[in-house]
């Protein structure tokens, strides 16, 4: 058999004038950008390992702003799309951990050293997105003050509604109860309300009569679930290869990530759990 000509077929072929694969993904600066500051050789799965898991996080918040934004619209059936594709994103993540961890403790500590003090307490991405999820801590913007259009980009986030502030409002709307404005905390974490709750056990005490905000209200726990499953792996994978080190940001490392596993992003969703 001879081999296969794909000009034979038609397939173009020459792209000095038109765009190609690689002009379309802009993929000379993105495979130009693997800079390994040491000559381990893990280096290079490490810088991968977090550019890859930017680049998932990118798409994570264009698809989280798109659904805050359909569902103060009222578009239920395109927000559940968007949060279920948000779910699988964090489960490609959660995979990617499998990755990583065929790095062992003695092969980090031949780059570690290089990493200075960059640390990923410094992803302003990652924390994007828990501000548009609704776990606003000001004080973890500090980390930005020398970067003002990333300060800017959180500071704009704050002062809009977190996503489960819309979900709120939608809540509020379909049992035509009106929340205590004081809830809707714009630059600080979400706090467990009493009311929020009664009003969430009310919708999964008659899941028929309240559909949408039945399947709204599990979207957004499943999503919780992947994104805890993210920070027990991280916390998991740390331990396995740094042991309990002070993190390369400063925080205590191990203990600090264990403390952020307590976080719940959508507490009266957990809490209401044990009313119904
Ligand atoms: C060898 C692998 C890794 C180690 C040893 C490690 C270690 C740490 C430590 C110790 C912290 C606490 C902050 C500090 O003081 O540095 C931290 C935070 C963080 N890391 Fe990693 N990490 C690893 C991989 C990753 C990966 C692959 C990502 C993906 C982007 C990531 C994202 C983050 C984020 C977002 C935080 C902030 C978490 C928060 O504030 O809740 N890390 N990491
Ligand atoms: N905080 C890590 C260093 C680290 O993991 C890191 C360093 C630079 C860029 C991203 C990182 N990933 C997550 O924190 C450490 O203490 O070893």
């Amino acid at each position: 058999m001879s081999a296969y000509d794909p000009s034979q077929e038609g397939a173009k072929t020459s792209f000095s004038d038109d765009m190609s694969y690689i002009d379309y993904l802009s993929l000379d600066p993105i495979l130009g950008s693997q800079k390994r500051l040491s000559d381990a050789h893990d280096e290079m799965l490490f810088i991968i390992q977090h550019q890859t898991s930017e680049l998932w996080m990118r798409l994570a918040l264009f698809e989280l702003d798109a659904a805050r934004r359909n569902l103060a619209a009222g578009n239920f059936s395109s927000t559940f799309k968007m949060l279920t594709r948000v779910a699988r994103i964090y489960d490609q993540l959660n995979s990617a951990w499998d990755v990583l961890r065929t790095m062992t403790p003695s092969e980090y500590t031949r780059f570690r050293d290089d990493l200075g003090a960059s640390s990923g307490f410094q992803s302003h991405q990652y924390r994007l997105i828990e501000y548009v999820l609704g776990n606003r801590n000001k004080a973890m913007m500090r980390v930005h003050e020398h970067r003002p259009e990333l300060y800017a980009m959180l500071e704009r986030e704050l002062s809009q509604k977190s996503l489960y502030h819309v979900a709120l409002d939608a809540l509020a709307a379909e049992l035509g109860e009106t929340f205590d404005p004081a809830i809707y905390r714009l630059d600080a974490p979400h706090q467990a309300d009493q009311q929020v709750m009664d009003a969430w056990a009310r919708i999964y005490q008659d899941p028929e009569g309240h559909w949408s905000l039945y399947e709204l209200a599990e979207k957004l726990v499943d999503l919780e679930d992947y994104f805890r499953r993210w920070r027990f792996n991280h916390v998991t994978t740390v331990e396995r290869i740094i042991g309990f080190k002070r993190g390369t940001g400063g925080t205590s490392g191990v203990a600090y990530l264990r403390k952020m596993l307590e976080v719940e992003l959508f507490p009266e969703l957990w809490k209401m759990r044990g009313q119904l």
